[in-house]
C-alpha cells in the first residue's frame, strides 16, 4: 500500500463523524521490526493534526514521542487537540491509540510568516555528488526492516549497520521508491526517519533499538519540491552513553538548501 492511500485514510478518517469512522491499520509491508515504521506512524498522527490547522500557518516544529509499539495489520484510533490557536501560533497534540494505549504521541507548532528586522541564512553545505540509483540496503530475514521497499536510501559515507564500524554518522540521500501524488511536510516526515540509527553500524551483531523521541525544526522559506526528488542527509551521533544515543540530523532540498533539522533519542538494547 503507497504512502499516500495511508494519508488519504487518514484524513478522511479524522474528518468524518467519530461515530461513524473505522479503525485506520498500518500493512505488515510497512513494518519496522515489531513495530509499525516510526516515520509513518509519526506522519500520520502528523497529517491528521494538519487538517486542523488553517492553512495560512505552516509547520515550524514536530515533536514526536514513541511511547510503545504499533503493531501492524491491527486497528488503532489517532486523536487530535487544538492545545491554543494564537494570532500567529497554533499549538496541536495527536495521538496514536492502540488497544487503549497511546503509541504515539505528536505536538506540532504552526506558525504564521510575519515581517521581521532579523535574518539569519543558514549556511550549512554538503559537497555529496546526486545520485544516480538507490544503493539498497542488504535484504536480510528479519534485520532489513520491510517498510524500506518504500523508500529509496543512497549511502555515500558511514557503516551500515551492525558492521563493527569505528564511525557513527552516515551521509546519503533519500526518495520514495514510487513518487506521491505531491510532496507535503507528511511525505517529508515519513522520508526523513528511514535511516538506521547511526550507532548500530558500530555493534557486530544484531541487537534491538528503538526511536523515543524526536523533533524535527524546519527551515523555511520552502520551496516547491517533486515528488521524484532526492533529499540530501547526514546525520551525526553527538552522544552515546548508558543505552541511549542522541543523533542530530540535517536535510537539504536537491539544490543544497537546508529544509529540515531532525534529533532522536534512540535506545540501543545491546
Ligand atoms: C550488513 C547489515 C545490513 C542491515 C540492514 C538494515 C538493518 C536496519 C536495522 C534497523 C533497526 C531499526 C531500529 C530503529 C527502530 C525504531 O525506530 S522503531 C520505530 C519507532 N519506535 C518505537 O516504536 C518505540 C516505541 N517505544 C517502545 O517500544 C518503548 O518505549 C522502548 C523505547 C523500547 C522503551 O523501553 P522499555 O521501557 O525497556 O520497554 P519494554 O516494553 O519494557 O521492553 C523492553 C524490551 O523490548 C526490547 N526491544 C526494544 N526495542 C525493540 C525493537 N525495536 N525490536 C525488538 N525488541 C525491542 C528490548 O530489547 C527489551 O527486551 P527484553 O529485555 O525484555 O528481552
Amino acid at each position: 500500500m503507497h504512502i499516500d492511500d495511508l494519508i488519504d485514510a487518514t484524513n478522511l478518517y479524522i474528518n468524518s463523524d467519530k461515530h461513524d469512522r473505522a479503525q485506520l491499520s498500518i500493512p505488515k509491508e510497512w513494518a519496522q521490526g515489531r513495530t509499525a515504521y516510526g516515520g509513518l506512524t509519526g506522519a500520520l498522527v502528523y497529517s491528521a493534526i494538519r487538517q486542523k490547522v488553517g492553512n495560512d500557518r505552516v509547520l515550524r516544529s514536530f515533536t514526536c514521542n514513541f511511547v510503545g509499539p504499533v503493531v501492524t495489520e491491527t486497528g488503532f484510533d489517532i486523536e487530535v487537540e487544538v492545545l491554543r490557536e494564537g494570532k500567529n501560533v497554533t499549538q496541536v497534540i495527536g495521538k496514536a491509540i492502540q488497544n487503549e494505549n497511546v503509541c504515539v504521541m505528536v505536538q506540532a507548532a504552526f506558525g504564521v510568516s510575519r515581517e521581521s528586522k532579523i535574518e539569519v541564512l543558514n549556511t550549512d553545505r554538503h559537497t555529496m555528488r546526486a545520485p544516480t540509483k538507490a544503493d539498497f540496503l542488504p535484504q536480510i530475514p528479519k534485520i532489513t526492516p520491510k517498510f524500506l521497499r518504500h523508500i529509496d536510501l543512497a549511502r555515500q559515507a558511514g557503516g551500515l549497520p551492525f558492521t563493527g564500524s569505528k564511525e557513527s554518522k552516515i551521509d546519503g540521500w533519500m526518495r520514495y521508491t514510487k513518487p506521491p501524488k505531491a510532496l507535503t511536510d507528511a511525505h517529508l516526515i515519513a522520508l526523513i526517519d528511514g535511516w538506521p540509527p547511526t550507532t548500530l553500524q558500530m555493534l557486530k551483531w544484531p541487537a534491538p533499538a528503538s526511536t523515543m523521541s524526536w523533533n524535527i525544526e524546519f527551515v523555511y522559506p520552502h520551496y516547491t519540491f517533486s515528488p521524484k526528488d532526492w533529499f540530501a542527509y547526514q546525520v551525526r551521533t553527538r552522544q552515546a552513553t548508558d543505552g541511549y544515543a542522541q543523533t542530530e540530523a540535517n536535510i537539504w532540498d536537491p539544490s543544497g538548501r537546508l529544509i529540515a533539522i531532525s534529533r532522536q533519542t534512540i535506545a540501543v538494547f545491546d
